[in-house]
């Protein structure tokens, strides 16, 4: 079933805090969530572990606090439970009344209960992180050798970034409550989670409508597939034009497949020199040839969207034209060629509707990565005015509003030459058929790792694909998309 864009919402630890303040401050209990945070957690845990020695690693706030109720109810199904306590809570903290409600062993934290558990519990820090892990939170961490199941997140997570602050555990298992954060999607963050469970904690929808998400999962119910109806011909379907060069004729040729297959109504190959468009002649016989210069074709208005870069040199040439394209009006996706020859030009970007680079031609473009990828997307996307898909296994798609969708369906194998023109083109086709460029950029990220997944369907892992393995999955994708 689609996910309204409600659920797909990701809220950070900040908004997280607020709404928690919101659910409060209209008369929920405090207590009563925390019971039902750590009900959830023991549940997960109950559902995937045998009974066995386990500590309990509790923090100082509320984390520690859902802690304390893990370890009330395992001990109460008769599991061999006890504490470490970092420090103790606050008094009168709701996590003072968890800890008190505990009546079972409370150890030293030490390394040496440590060597004794056979699951560790991980409720030291959540939401509340508020500096580097270090000291002896950080030393007990790091010298967990058996299964962890964190709480919220792997203490020491930065939940908004996805980027260990100090240190983060690798976790087996981690519950988080009511919503996910970025942190849970965003690498190195989505691997340190281990396998995720959202837990639904009863907080009130008006607590969590009080703050509105600026970062999605990105999936479908966050856009929708453009529709087909008897009164569309071929040309409301849009046309898309993809200049290609004669050093990578096949990164053009892929990008027009892909646009073709996403349903634009036509897809020119537009050959920058005549030997170029005898090779491009030779392809699929759908697809539309047209002879150089490229320029040529901005004559005719209902050539509505380009894909400018698979497989183009990165020269002034390739942003020259960029430039043209984008001063006619026409809907840009800049990639590859066209991205590279902006290098430290972020602005000769401007009016280009989707920009698609990977980490590296970011950089080139834009500067150094920060650590925090997702705040780098929507820089770039501010300074440029165009949607930006930072690729990568968890791409970003940032819009200059501030939007932000992180991606999570990509297998590794798609880490494959070729693989960014399928989609670029996609990109290009959904832009001709008139998607607003963040819906158009989020789907065509989505279709890309649902293609290649259905393509690797039943494969052990690490089994590989090329690029050309998505097109004929890409029907399916769509079918996916539109349950
Ligand atoms: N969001 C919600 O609505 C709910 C949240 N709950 C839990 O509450 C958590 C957040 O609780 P809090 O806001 O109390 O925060 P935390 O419990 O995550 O941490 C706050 C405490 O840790 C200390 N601290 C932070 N970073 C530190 C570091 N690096 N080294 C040493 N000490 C550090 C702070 O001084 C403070 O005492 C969530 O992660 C979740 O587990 C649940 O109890 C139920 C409901
Ligand atoms: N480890 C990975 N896991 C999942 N997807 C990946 C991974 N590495 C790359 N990708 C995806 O593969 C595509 C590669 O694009 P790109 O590097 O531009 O390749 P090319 O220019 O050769 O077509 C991007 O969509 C990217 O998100
Ligand atoms: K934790």
């Amino acid at each position: 079933m689609t996910p309204s864009p409600s659920a797909l919402a990701l809220l950070t630890p900040d908004e997280m805090a607020a709404v928690d303040r919101a659910a409060i401050a209209g008369g929920a209990s405090g207590p009563a969530l925390m019971r039902a945070a750590g009900a959830a957690v023991a549940r997960a845990l109950r559902k995937r572990f045998r009974p066995c020695r386990t500590l309990i690693l509790a923090g100082p706030g509320n984390n520690g606090g859902d802690g304390y109720v893990v370890a009330r109810l395992l001990e109460r199904e008769g599991w061999p439970v006890s504490v470490a306590a970092l420090a103790p809570p606050r008094p009168g903290s709701d996590a003072a009344m968890a800890a008190a409600e505990w009546r079972g062993p409370v150890l030293p934290f030490t390394p040496e209960t440590l060597a004794r558990a056979q699951l560790v519990v991980d409720a030291l820090f959540g939401a509340g992180l508020s500096r580097e892990l270090d000291g002896p939170a950080a030393a007990a961490l790091r010298a967990v050798r058996v299964p962890l199941v964190a709480v919220d997140v792997p203490s020491g997570l930065d939940g908004a970034t996805g980027e260990p602050r100090g240190f983060a555990p690798q976790a087996a298992l981690t519950v988080t409550f009511g919503r996910l954060k970025p942190g849970h999607l965003l690498l190195p963050g989505r691997e340190l989670c281990g396998e995720v469970v959202l837990a639904d904690i009863g907080l009130p929808e008006a607590a969590l409508a009080s703050v509105a998400p600026r970062a999605f999962r990105n999936a479908p119910g966050l856009w929708r597939l453009p529709e087909r109806g008897a009164q569309h011909h071929k040309f409301s379907h849009g046309h898309v034009t993809i200049p290609g060069g004669a050093a990578m004729p096949g990164a053009a040729r892929l990008a027009a497949m892909s646009a073709r297959r996403i349903g634009a109504g036509l897809v020119t190959l537009a050959a920058e020199d005549t030997a170029t468009a005898t090779l491009f002649r030779q392809g699929e016989p759908g697809l539309l040839v047209s002879a150089p210069p490229p320029e040529d074709l901005l004559a005719d208005e209902r050539r509505s969207a380009w894909v400018l870069g698979p497989g183009l040199p990165p020269r002034p040439e390739t942003l020259a034209l960029l430039r043209r394209v984008v001063e006619a009006g026409r809907h840009v996706v800049a990639d590859g060629g066209a991205l590279t020859a902006a290098a430290g030009q972020p602005h000769t970007l401007q009016g280009a509707a989707i920009l698609t680079p990977h980490a590296g031609e970011f950089a080139k473009v834009f500067g150094a990565l920060r650590r925090d990828r997702l705040a780098a997307a929507r820089m770039a996307a501010a300074v440029t005015g165009a949607v930006v898909v930072l690729k990568g296994s968890d791409s970003i798609i940032a819009a200059p509003d501030g939007r932000a969708a992180i991606n999570n369906n990509a297998p590794p194998a798609l880490a494959t030459a070729g693989s960014g023109d399928v989609l670029a083109g996609l990109a290009g086709g959904l832009l001709a058929q008139n998607l607003p460029p963040f819906e158009a950029a989020c789907a065509a990220a989505w279709l890309h790792g649902q293609a290649a997944t259905l393509a690797l369907a039943g494969a052990a892992p690490g089994t590989p694909l090329v690029a050309e393995d998505l097109l004929p999955q890409l029907r399916a994708a769509w079918i996916a998309a539109t349950r």
